[in-house]
């Protein structure tokens, strides 16, 4: 258990929550230990605090002053607000790390002081049962330490890799917004099933298993997709045809596409506010 270590959450949403979560399950922090403060939901807090345990200082700055490491956890657009607002009060002895899609450390480090530790993340929501996969990378002031630190947050979440700031938009389109592809290819197998007859919650039963089968699959085996899915279709089979027909959609090409266009969509994020940055 990690005793010494105090979190303050700066935004208090979806991501938020689920780190939280995947914290506490994980036994890498006790309630006591984590602050989370917003702009202005208090029953947004209120809840959390209900839920969780976690601590909803009265006074927001002290969340900020007495914590060790600083979770930049708002959206894109209230990144600058938020940074203006509470940046000030962010010493050099402190650690900020940004779940922030599309901010790039250079942009957090102008609203710092000089020195201060910035390291940009990327989790995604599986972090809730410490399934994340997520991607760090350093910022100029941030050390090797700093990011191990980063990376013991992560790691009690899920898994962690880490890479250049240049990847992190790839990462946000892939591995960021991910899940809710999968989430998406879900929806669309659980409505056939039950388009074709299912009972529904048959139809989830098997959607899921099937998911969580795949996965398995492609974890234990360590074999290549494309051999795995070359052992499920039979020459002249079910599978055969209905993989012709996700062909026919360009379903690969849709779902590259979606990466890509994700991708884009962080640096659109962290682009609007580059010119912004003081030099
Ligand atoms: N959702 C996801 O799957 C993932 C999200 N991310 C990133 O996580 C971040 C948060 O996303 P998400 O949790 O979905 O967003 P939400 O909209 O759910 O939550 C944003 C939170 O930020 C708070 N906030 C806004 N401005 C300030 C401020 N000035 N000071 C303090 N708190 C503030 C809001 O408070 P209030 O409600 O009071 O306005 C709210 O609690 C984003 O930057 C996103 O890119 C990263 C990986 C995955
Ligand atoms: O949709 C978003 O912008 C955030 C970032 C990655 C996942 N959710």
């Amino acid at each position: 258990m990690e005793q010494q270590v105090r979190y303050c959450f700066i935004g208090a949403g979806s991501m938020a929550e689920a780190m939280i979560s995947g914290l506490l399950k994980k036994g890498m922090a006790e309630p006591k230990q984590i602050m989370v403060i917003n702009r202005q939901n208090r029953a947004r807090l209120a809840y959390l605090n209900r839920e969780y345990g976690v601590q909803i200082p009265e006074n927001k700055g002290d969340a900020v002053l007495q914590s060790d490491i600083v979770i930049l956890a708002a959206k894109p657009k209230d990144i600058p607000d938020a940074l203006t607002q509470w940046g000030p009060m962010i010493r050099t002895d402190q650690l900020v790390i940004s779940v922030a899609a599309g901010i790039s450390t250079t942009f957090i480090e102008h609203h710092l002081k000089e020195g201060t530790a910035v390291i940009r993340s990327m989790p995604n929501t599986s972090c809730t049962i410490g399934l994340s996969a997520t991607a760090i990378c350093q910022g100029r002031w941030a050390t090797r330490e700093n990011m191990e630190s980063a990376r013991h947050l992560f790691q009690a979440i899920g898994i962690v890799v880490e890479v250049s700031e240049e990847a992190m938009d790839t990462v946000t389109g892939l591995s960021g917004s991910g899940p809710a592809y999968i989430y998406y290819m879900v929806e669309a197998m659980q409505q056939a099933g039950v388009e074709a007859g299912l009972n529904a919650d048959i139809a989830r039963q098997l959607t899921l298993q099937t998911l969580l089968g795949a996965a398995h699959m492609l974890m234990e085996t360590k074999e290549e997709p494309a051999e795995l899915r070359r052992k499920v279709t039979s020459p002249g089979g079910t599978t055969m045809a209905g993989l012709e027909t996700l062909r026919q959609y360009q379903f690969d090409k849709a779902v590259q596409s979606a990466i890509f266009r994700a991708k884009e969509r962080s640096k659109e994020l962290g682009g609007a506010f580059t010119t912004t940055v003081k030099t």
